[in-house]
C-alpha cells in the first residue's frame, strides 16, 4: 500500500515558457532536468514553427513541492544545463507571487468594472497598485473596490510630460504589465521605450478590420454581418500589435452605431479578460508580430 501523495498546494507551483531553436531532444532535456531536481510537472504543451529548422515554443507548469533546490540555484543550473546549451529564450514564474498589473481608463467603464470582477472572484491571480485614467469618470469605480486612482489628464500639447508622469508612477508601482481598458489615447513610442513592460489593449473590432478611433461607426458603415473585439499588445503603430485573443457576435441590418457599441461591449470584455487571464498564466509567448497562446 504506496502512502497518498502529499496534498499539492495549487499556489506552489511554477511556469517555465521557453522559445528556442528546434531541434530534437528538448522536451527530454527540459523534463530531465525537472524531474532530477524533484518537479512534479503538471502541464506541458509545446508548438514548433518548422520542425525542420524553425522555432520551438514550450509551457511547463510544475509543482514545487519536491524540489531540491532554492529558486536561485534551481534557476543557475537550469540555465547552465538546458537553456544555454539549447540556446533558450526563458522565463520562470511562480504562481504564489500574483502579477502587478496597472489598468489604465479614460470614460468606458464596462472592460474596467468587468476585471476587477473577475479579480474579486478570483479569476485573476493579480495585484492593481494603481490605476490610471485622463479623467476622473472612474475614480469612484476605483476607489470602491480600494484602488488608487491617479488622473494624469492628456492633452496634444502637454502629451510628453503626462507620459513621463504615467511611466514614473508605474515604475514607482514596480508595475509588471500595464491593461488599456478602453483608454482612449495613442501611446507613443517615448512612452513604450520608457516603461518597457508589456501593454495589452481591448480594440473594439475585429482586426485587421476597423483600426483606430471609431470601429463601430466604419462597421455601421461598411453593412457588416459581424462585429467583433481584438485583444493584442500595444505597439507604436496603433492596433498592430501581436494578437492575443479575438472573437465575433452576429448583427443584422437592424442595428444602429450605438447598437453596435452596446452589443459589442460584452464581446470586449469577455475578450480582454480571456487575453489579460492567458497573460497572467504566462500562456502567451510572441515571435515577431505573432503569439503563440498554450
Ligand atoms: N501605441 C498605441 N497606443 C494605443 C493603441 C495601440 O494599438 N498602440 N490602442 C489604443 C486604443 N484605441 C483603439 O483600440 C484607440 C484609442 C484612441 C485613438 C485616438 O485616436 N485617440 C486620440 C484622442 C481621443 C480622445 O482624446 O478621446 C489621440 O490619441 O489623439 C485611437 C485608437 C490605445 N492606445
Amino acid at each position: 500500500m504506496t502512502a497518498p501523495s502529499p496534498k499539492l498546494d495549487p499556489l506552489n507551483t511554477a511556469v517555465l515558457t521557453i522559445a528556442c531553436p528546434d531541434r530534437g531532444g528538448i522536451v527530454a532535456a527540459v523534463s530531465q532536468f525537472l524531474f532530477s531536481h524533484g518537479a512534479n510537472i503538471i502541464h506541458s504543451d509545446q508548438h514548433s514553427t518548422d520542425p525542420a529548422g524553425g522555432t520551438f515554443f514550450m509551457r511547463m507548469e510544475f509543482h514545487l513541492e519536491g524540489l531540491d533546490l532554492a529558486r536561485e540555484p534551481f534557476e543557475r543550473a537550469f540555465a547552465q544545463v538546458v537553456a544555454v546549451p539549447f540556446g533558450m529564450d526563458w522565463r520562470l514564474s511562480y504562481t504564489a507571487q500574483p502579477k502587478r498589473m496597472a489598468i489604465l481608463v479614460s470614460r468606458y467603464d464596462h472592460c474596467f468594472l468587468d476585471l476587477l470582477w473577475r479579480i474579486r472572484r478570483g479569476e485573476l491571480n493579480v495585484d492593481i497598485p494603481l490605476v490610471l485614467s485622463n479623467h476622473e469618470d472612474l475614480r469612484r469605480d476605483a476607489e470602491m473596490f480600494g484602488l488608487p486612482f491617479h488622473v494624469v489628464p492628456v492633452t496634444r500639447e502637454n502629451k510628453a510630460e503626462a507620459e513621463a508622469e504615467q511611466v514614473r508612477l508605474l515604475r514607482e508601482a514596480g508595475v509588471e504589465f500595464a491593461v488599456l481598458a478602453r483608454y482612449m489615447q495613442i501611446l507613443s513610442g517615448d512612452f513604450l521605450r520608457a516603461f518597457a513592460r508589456p501593454v495589452i489593449n481591448i480594440h473594439h473590432s475585429f482586426l485587421p478590420a476597423f483600426v483606430g478611433a471609431n470601429p463601430y461607426r466604419a462597421a455601421f458603415a461598411r453593412g457588416v454581418k459581424l462585429i467583433g473585439a481584438t485583444s493584442h499588445y500595444v505597439t507604436e503603430e496603433l492596433d498592430a500589435g501581436p494578437i492575443i485573443a479575438q472573437d465575433v457576435i452576429p448583427v443584422t441590418h437592424r442595428e444602429t452605431p450605438d447598437t453596435l457599441m452596446r452589443l459589442g461591449r460584452d464581446v470586449e470584455r469577455q475578450v480582454l479578460a480571456r487575453a489579460v487571464k492567458a497573460h497572467v498564466e504566462d500562456r502567451v509567448l510572441v515571435q515577431g508580430n505573432k503569439t503563440v497562446v498554450f
